[in-house]
């Protein structure tokens, strides 16, 4: 890793607020240390408004929907201004970097693993929506998450999980946003949405198989993917969803049929979607038109949302929820908050989720959703005393 990454991300404990984006290509890396204004309860107008007034790119999430999550300011929606950002891939800088607050360390290594819950009654609590989708042919798709906790006797170093998650998995975007004794943190590979001037790039990622444990069944399982219908129009609900929804506002390109996009555990259909705006739209009125897709809520969405309430176990908060930030210009990106974690004090709460279908397996998704798991737990037990 290069001593100027390195630097940033040991600074990381040292700031009570702080937040790191990179994107798969690492052509965008942003780092933002201190904090000169934080923004909640904030809607694209409220939004709009409030990143005006700041002279520096800002950082944060809209909530999954409207459920709270009680004794936490990041999961209900946060946005932050740095007093300093640099974006270590043009060496632009915003702002002036604060001397670091008096933060208390932990040793490494030190931290044992108290406690863990976790949803094993997953599938038998989800059967009945199984039950409905087979029944109701109005009902069509719905994403439905697991979390699980783990009580940790310590804190954790924020530098060592970004560190870790770098070399686990480098080619997914990254996000980490820390604010006083939260953390969340997402290693995700869907964009919701990028805007540049007025050129939008959007996708639909939706679909998912393992990966294989040599090149040959890995092409196996990708030509599984592709010839499974199951898949497919799990896929086509979420391409067809967004085109509807940016209808109005966008000039769409034409779009491929899906290729495929990997991470280390999983690959997934992929299906890019660009156009240019045709009318005056921020960032956050594209979020707000997006979120949540059929990748995350489902179809019908006020169903999937209804489903997603009373079927999971926990509000969302920034689970699955739109995460990013917005350059002083109006451009930024805001990604899809999946495989992900959320550190409060010393309670750890992973988050990962899989689209439900009346073809569907409960159990199979239910192995998908820990492969999803898979990397957010590497990091934490790296850090924990076996
Ligand atoms: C909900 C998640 O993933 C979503 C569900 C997918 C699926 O079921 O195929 C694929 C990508 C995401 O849109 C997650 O990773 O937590």
């Amino acid at each position: 890793m290069n001593s100027q990454i390195d630097a940033f991300l040991t600074a990381f404990d040292d700031y009570h607020d702080a937040v790191y984006f990179s994107d798969p290509d690492h052509h965008v890396e942003l780092v933002g240390l201190g904090q000169t204004s934080t923004l909640s309860h904030f809607n694209a107008a409220t939004l709009q408004a409030w990143q005006e007034k700041q002279t520096v790119p800002v950082f944060g999430g809209f909530p999954f929907d409207q459920q709270p999550t009680p004794d936490s300011q990041l999961m209900n929606g946060w946005m932050l201004a740095p007093a300093y950002v640099i974006d270590l891939k043009t060496g632009t800088e915003w702002g002036t970097r604060p001397a670091p607050d008096a933060v208390s360390h932990q040793e490494s290594g030190t931290r044992q693993l108290l406690a863990q819950q976790t949803e094993t009654d997953w599938q038998a609590r989800m059967q009945p929506v199984l039950e409905t989708l087979k029944t109701d042919p109005s009902k069509q798709k719905v994403v439905l998450g697991m979390q699980e906790q783990w009580q940790l006797d310590g804190t954790l170093s924020v530098s060592q999980l970004l560190k870790t998650l770098f070399a686990q998995q480098p080619h997914t975007y990254h996000f980490c946003l820390k604010h006083q004794n939260e953390l969340f943190l997402s290693a995700t590979p869907e964009r919701l949405v990028k805007l540049n001037q007025s050129h939008l790039e959007t996708a639909a990622v939706a679909g998912s198989i393992r990966r294989g444990s040599t090149p040959t069944e890995d092409k196996q399982l990708t030509q599984k993917l592709q010839a499974d219908s199951k898949n497919q129009r799990e896929h086509q609900l979420v391409v067809t969803e967004i085109k509807q929804r940016l209808n109005s506002l966008i000039n769409l390109d034409s779009t491929r049929p899906p290729t495929i996009l990997t991470t280390p555990q999983l690959q997934h259909l992929y299906t890019p979607i660009t156009g240019t705006l045709n009318q005056a739209t921020t960032i956050g009125q594209l979020v707000q038109a997006l979120h949540p897709t059929p990748a995350l809520g489902g179809v019908p969405l006020d169903w999937a949302l209804a489903t997603i309430r009373n079927f999971e176990q926990r509000p969302r908060g920034l689970f699955a929820a739109p995460v990013g930030y917005v350059l002083p210009d109006g451009s930024g990106e805001f990604i899809i908050g999946i495989r992900s974690l959320w550190n409060q004090n010393s309670t750890v709460t992973f988050f990962a989720g899989a689209g439900i279908l009346a073809a569907s397996d409960l159990n199979a998704e239910a192995q998908e959703i820990h492969l999803k798991t898979t990397t957010m737990h590497k990091i934490i037990k790296e850090q924990i005393d076996e």
